[in-house]
This record gives structure tokens, sequence and C-alpha cells, in this order.
């Protein structure tokens, strides 16, 4: 899809998988639509036959301006085809990716001239001129399919955005009422600023599109107690915002929810039906996360705040709420093997370094803010947001992932929240204590090391995110040969060990990489038979094929080489092995049966 100019003040939108073009004039809001037909047969337009002319046609859409050829499969943005709620358009329209120069001329299409600025009407009693407003774009362009969630400022919701009777795919939409309040209107205009800073596109922070202005009402969709929409509410100034939508909803309810099982009054009767389900055939596995799979979100997490720091924004809300899953986890599957990709969103509280927090307004969630930053009675012995801030926040993130709660008493009044998160001390021995006495899936120890340094009181000792991140990736390519040489028999604990091996200063990668044991590690894990057992099954299927095919044959060369690597593989990467073995053992067969 992409959209290229037209005549004046007109755009063209080209779909080349549906051979199909919409010219929109935005100023009158005509649209029209044309589609192109192939001559099929050996007598195709360039007079080769059906397959050619194919080819030809969809390589004629070339964007005239930047020259971009418009492929008609592009890389697609990441569909989930676990999404039961989903239906088929859905999923299909989630893969129509529009092109970042669509949303760049949909900008420039809405700046309204000077000529045309003369002829609108008289003021209204807004601060904002009302030559800033797109009247009737919101109802006009996007369809809403539901509500994803309410923040403090505003409600988020999951719409089509369309051009007459053509879907161009699923976003996230965020309206914030802005009303007449200017320092309100510039404090919610922070985020768009700090999501446009972003120069290029990242895979760990929300990719915004487009930002507009229009009358609507305060409070989304508005019904009346029959179910009907109401029509009396009067309309106020709304900034929209359009986002990238991630199907997976955010971590805190994935971890409340899908980790840890809570929350089973607010879950839908199919959830209530799926989990009892999940809980009768699973009711032996410890509840919690694998060291895999925390260490995958917590790499995701301090990339995106790592990318954000490196252009100087201070993030100032991360929680759990704000990281957002691109894919949905359906409970059918396995737990221990979904591996979501974490976006960062809501960038509404961050600011520039150096800032001064009185510049910002308001502030971020007090239960993942820094000690050092809370504000307690009289005490005027704080400090403003800092890089550190945030590294704090990540380590109260990686707190509530591995033990699906906060370390704090729910309900706690603000003041004694405040004086609990300056009380408040971790160290690693408790933490791993604590995760020992509640049975949780046992973890690797350098998660809680990690940990105990992220919310170290002291903001000087707190790594980076860059280290952070290099120390997961470190922990993570440790872990895949760990999974590869692990023997059943456990090892010593080296906690002693690892705790001195980081320092405090600089959270620096432990340079040998030596797969290490935490005093949690158990002996069997699942994944582990689960590994020994596709060993075992590769091992028969290589030995069958040795015996039936003619000996130093290239199948038997090509199976035992197949199995030395299969044997230091992970699990993932073993059950492919098993595939490749599986058909070269059918190949055998047919080959010996028939030639
Ligand atoms: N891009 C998105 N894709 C999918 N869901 C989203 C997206 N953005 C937000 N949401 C959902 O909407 C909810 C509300 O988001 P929002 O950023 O407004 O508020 P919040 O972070 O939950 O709260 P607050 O703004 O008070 O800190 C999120 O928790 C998330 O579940």
């Amino acid at each position: 899809m992409s959209l290229v100019p037209y005549r004046e003040g007109s755009v063209i939108l080209g779909d080349p998988s549906s051979r199909s073009l919409v010219i929109v004039n935005p100023s009158s809001g005509s649209l029209e639509f044309y589609r192109k037909i192939y001559k099929t047969g050996p007598d195709g337009p360039d007079g080769h036959g059906d397959v050619k002319s194919r080819r030809y046609s969809i390589a004629s859409y070339v964007c005239p301006r930047c020259g971009t050829e418009i492929h008609p499969r592009l890389p697609l943005t990441e569909v989930d085809e676990d999404d039961p709620n989903e239906t088929t358009d859905e999923k299909n329209l989630h893969g129509m990716n529009l092109s970042r120069k669509y949303f760049h001329f949909l900008e420039d299409s809405h700046k309204i001239n000077e000529s045309s600025a003369s002829m609108l009407p008289p003021p209204h009693p807004f601060f904002i001129p009302q030559e800033l407003f797109i009247p009737g774009y919101f109802h006009k362009f996007f369809r809403v399919l539901s509500l994803l969630g309410s923040g403090a400022r505003g409600s988020v919701f999951k719409v089509v955005h369309r051009i007459g009777d053509i879907d161009l795919g699923i976003f996230a939409l965020k309206k914030i009422p802005i009303g007449n309040d200017m320092v309100w209107f510039q404090k919610c205009i922070r985020e768009v600023k700090a999501l446009s800073s972003l120069t290029h596109m990242s895979a760990n922070l929300i990719t915004y599109n487009h930002v507009w202005l229009e009358m609507d009402t305060a409070c989304g969709l508005v019904r009346t107690l029959d179910g009907e929409e109401s029509d009396t509410v009067q309309d106020i100034p709304c900034i929209f915002i359009l986002q990238q939508y991630c199907s997976g909803g955010n971590l805190e309810n994935f971890i409340l929810k899908d980790v840890f099982h809570k929350f089973a009054d607010i879950q839908s009767p199919e959830e209530r039906k799926r989990l009892f389900r999940f809980k009768k055939t699973h009711s032996h596995v410890p509840l919690g996360l694998s060291t895999e799979q925390i260490v995958h979100i917590m790499r995701d997490i301090a990339r995106g705040i790592h990318e954000l720091h490196d252009i100087g924004i201070i993030h100032r809300d991360l929680k759990p709420s704000n990281c957002l899953l691109l894919k949905n986890y359906n409970v059918e599957t396995a737990l221990d093997e979904f591996y979501p990709t974490i976006v960062i969103g809501d960038l509404g509280e961050s600011q520039k370094d150096g800032e001064y927090r009185s510049a910002t307004g308001a502030t971020g969630t007090l239960e993942f803010t820094a000690p050092e930053l809370i504000i307690s009675g009289k005490t005027v012995d704080y400090r403003e947001y800092s890089f550190a801030s945030d590294i704090y926040s990540i380590g109260m993130v990686c707190y509530f992932i591995v033990f699906g709660e906060l370390p704090f008493e729910p309900h706690m009044e603000i003041r004694d929240l405040k004086l609990a998160i300056k009380g408040i001390l971790f160290n690693k021995e408790s933490l791993l204590q604590q995760h020992a006495s509640l049975g949780l899936k046992p973890i690797d120890g350098r998660i809680f090391e990690l940990m105990e340094l992220l919310l170290s009181k002291d903001y000087e000792k707190r790594p980076s995110a860059k280290e952070v991140e290099l120390f997961l990736d470190e922990v993570w390519i440790s872990l895949d040969l760990e999974t590869a040489s692990e023997s059943l028999e456990p090892r010593e604990s080296d906690c002693e060990e690892t705790l001195d091996d980081i320092d405090s200063q600089s959270l620096v990668p432990i340079s040998d990489s030596r797969p290490k044991q935490s005093t949690t590690r158990p002996k069997l894990t699942p994944s582990v038979w689960k590994k020994w057992l596709c060993v075992l099954m590769n091992m028969v299927i290589v030995t069958s094929i040795t015996f039936s095919s003619p000996q130093a044959s290239i199948p038997v060369h090509m199976s035992l080489i197949l199995l030395g690597v299969s044997i230091r593989s992970n699990l993932r990467q073993q059950r492919w092995f098993l595939a490749i073995l599986l058909m070269a053992r059918v190949y055998v067969g047919i080959s010996t049966t028939y030639f």
C-alpha cells in the first residue's frame, strides 16, 4: 500500500495486492476507485503469458516521488494467528503494512493553507485556533472495533482505518479530551513530540502514525442506559493519536491473568472454561515464567528504554500496563513456549533529560517510582527524574514479572506507600528465598542479582539501560549454551561467584559467559526432558536411516551430522531437527523402495 500525490490537493492510494487505486481529494472528501483488470492467457498486455503479465502490472506500482517499488507481499506486521477473537478479515488487515510515507502525506494534506484558512468561520470559544481542527475526520475515516483500555488521560480504541469501503489496517487510536486547557494540551502533545523524535522504526517502542485535533465527545462511546448512543453530550476539543495496534494487550494483564491466574472473576465465561481445562491438565506445573521468558521480556523492555535514553528522553512512567504485547497469548498453547515481543507505549509522561519536573506537571505511577523522586511530608530531599529513575522502574517491572505482584500491600494509603518505597531494600538472597517459599517455577539466580542492582536505593549504583540490555543478551546466549550442554545432574550453586561477577558500578556482562546455575534450578525441568526425548527420537530415526540406506551414502552422512548438531541445540531447534530427520527417513524409504 502506498500513497502518492496526484492532481493538486489529491492523493492516490495504491494497493498492488488487490490491483486497485483510490484517488482521494481530502478537501472535498470525494473518492474515485479504480481496479486494474488483467487480460489472461498468452495474449497478456505485454505479449507474455499470464504469470509475466501479472508480474509486469504489479511492478508498475512505483511511487513517483520516492521511486519505491511496491511489492505485492511486503514483510507484514506481526499477524496474530492465535487470537480467537479476531475475524479473518481483521487478521488480513494486520497484514496491511501502511507505509510511513502514507502518514507523512496525510500530515501534509491536513495542513490547511493560508488562503483556505481565511475562508473559515469565525473563531470558536476554545483557545486552539479553529483551523487546526479536522472536522469529521475520525468518524469518516475510522470504524471503532472495541475499547482497548482507559488511562488517566484518555481512552484507547481498536479501530479500522478506512477510506470509503476500503479497509486500510487496524490501529490503536488514543483519544485525549483537551477541553480549553492550554497547559493540559501542552502536556498531552508531549507524547507525540517524544514519539516523533524517534527517527527510525524501533522494534520495542510503539510506532506512532498520525495525530490530529477534532471536536468530539469527552468520554468516547457514550451510550444511554438502554444502549443507544447519546447525542446530547457536548463535543469538546480532543487530540487523536493513531498508533500501532498491539494485539496481545498489556503486560500487566498477561502476567496477572495468563501467568499467575489471578482475577478469575473478571474473566469471560470462555476464558474461565479454558483456564479450568488448562489447570486440570497442568495442576503439577508451578506458576511463573521461565528464565528464558523473563530474559526475553526484560531484554525487549531494556532495549526500548535504551533507545529512548539514547535520544535523551526519560520515559518516567514505565510500568507493566505500558508494556504492550505484539502477539496474543492463546491459553490452549503451552505457556512456556510463548515468547511475546514487547513494545513500550504511553510516552505521555516522558520528558527530556535535564528538564525540571515542575515544568512537566504530572508524575508517574507511585509504585514504580524510584525512592529518590518521592516527595513525602515537608522534606525537600528529592531529585529530578533521570535515566536512573527509569532503571528503577525496569527493576520493579522485573519484580512484578517474576513474582506476579508488587512488594507493597495492595491499596495502601499514599503516605504509607511513599514511606514503604523509601524504606524498602532489595537483596538477592532474600529475593531468592521469597521466590523459593512461594513455590514458583525455578529461575536462574542471575535474575535476582539483576533485580537487586536495578532496584538499588543508590541511583548511582544502577546500571544504564545499555548495560542491562547487554547483560541480558549475555544471559540469553549462555542459556542457549546451557540448554545444549545441560547434564541431568544438578551442579553446585555458584550464587556467591555471580554476585561478585557483577560490578555494582557498571553491569558488565559476564565475560566468560559460563553457564551458571542458581540454587533454584531443578534437576529435571519439563523442557530438559522434552529435549532429551527429542534427542532420543532423532537417534532412533538416524539409526533407522543408517540401516536402510547403503553404507556411507549422503543421507547417512547428513543425518549423522544433523544428529550431532541437534544434541547441542535447544528444544525449539530440536523440533526442527526432528522434522527434517523424519523427512529424510521418508525420502530414504521411498528411494530404497522405488529406485
Ligand atoms: N497501541 C496499543 N495497542 C493495544 N492496546 C493498547 C495500545 N495502547 C494502549 N492500549 C491499551 O489501553 C490501555 C490504556 O492505555 P493508556 O496508555 O491510555 O493508559 P495506561 O497506561 O493504562 O494508564 P495511565 O495513562 O493512567 O498511566 C493500556 O493499558 C493497554 O491495555
